[in-house]
């Protein structure tokens, strides 16, 4: 019996501990990036989904914005259709981009709203075509001949960067009280569909919203030292100076580069997080120890659960 009342209390304490956090972000915009990797298992899906809901019920506007690399990767490889990927981007030609468009727009976007709707919520897909939700212009990356020392511009095709934002349609589908879910397509300036990188995506409509956290989830713990421990939080200044010491390398850069873009336009704070770990969306916004890795501009108050 003492033990039944034990744990009874323990989760009222809980639920208790929440309120701050659940008050911080009353009515506030959080956008989340789901990644691809993140997808993958059907019961982390399911606890997504609820989390999203609980966070709806609480009232907090998530907006959700999903990835869909692994899928798309997998359908190409179905339809032998090669493809390959320059500075984390994928070289995204005609035939790939329809691909690109039917996977995130088309089956990814509609598994995620059927998940959310399994568990209660009510959830509208979109894409950055909806409204004009997302302009894009074509991504020009230069780079540089390391034996040649000449800067050449890296040619990926159908791929896009934000150009204008108008998020217009999301505060339509919040103030609806619906839970908008966004595939990150963009549209060019002739019209044609452009392929954005999901984390590049989200952080612009983080900005445009004026979000209170964008939270991005990956399938690490978060961004790790050099020993490979979790770095819990830093400044946008300490995570200039691991990029060019190398620590965070890979995919990890551009993603680090959005939180800093992120960061300069005035959104508090960015946190990567492990998408793999059960709830992890619940545990960073409504414990006092958060998840993962929090980025802000200034230097972290000495505890997660003071900021
Ligand atoms: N310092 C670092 N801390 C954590 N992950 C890192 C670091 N440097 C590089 N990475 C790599 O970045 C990856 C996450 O980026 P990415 O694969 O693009 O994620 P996603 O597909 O979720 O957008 C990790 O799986 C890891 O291999
Ligand atoms: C230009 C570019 O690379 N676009 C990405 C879009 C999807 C994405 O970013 O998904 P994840 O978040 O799951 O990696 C792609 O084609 O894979």
């Amino acid at each position: 019996m003492a033990d039944v009342l034990a744990g009874v209390h323990a989760e009222a304490k809980v639920l208790s501990e929440a309120l701050p956090y659940m008050q911080r972000y009353d009515r506030k915009t959080v956008v989340v990036k789901y990644g691809g990797h993140a997808m993958g298992d059907a019961e982390l899906a399911k606890d997504f989904a609820r989390d999203i809901v609980l966070l709806k019920q609480a009232g907090v506007n998530p907006v959700v914005v999903h990835g869909g690399g692994p899928q798309i990767g997998a359908l190409l490889e179905r339809l032998n259709i090669k493809s390959e990927f320059k500075g984390g981007l994928r070289v995204t030609d005609r035939q790939t981009v329809d691909v690109v468009e039917m996977v995130l727009a088309g089956s990814v976007n509609k598994e995620i709203v059927s998940a959310i709707n399994d568990q209660g919520g009510k959830a509208v897909g979109i894409c950055g075509k909806d409204a004009n939700l997302m302009r894009a212009k074509r991504l020009e990356r230069r780079v540089r001949d390391p034996h040649s020392n000449i800067e050449k511009v890296m040619d990926l095709g159908f791929v896009g960067e934000p150009a204008l934002v108008e998020p217009h349609i999301i505060d339509v589908i919040i103030q609806s009280d619906l839970i908008p879910v966004v595939a990150p397509i963009g549209v060019g300036p002739d019209g044609e569909t452009l392929n954005i990188n999901a984390d590049t995506f989200a952080a612009a409509l983080a900005v445009a919203l004026k979000s209170k956290r964008l939270l991005l989830l990956t399938d690490v713990d978060g961004v790790l030292d050099k020993k490979g421990q979790l770095i819990r939080s830093m400044t946008t200044a300490e995570a200039q100076h691991l990029i060019e010491d190398g620590t965070i390398s890979g995919g990890m850069i551009p993603k680090i580069e959005s939180c800093m873009d992120v960061i300069a336009e005035g959104v508090e704070a960015v946190v990567i997080i492990n998408g793999k770990v059960p709830h992890a969306v619940l545990l960073e916004l409504f414990t006092a120890h958060g998840a993962g890795t929090l980025i802000e501009r200034r230097k972290p108050r000495r505890t997660r659960a003071a900021q």
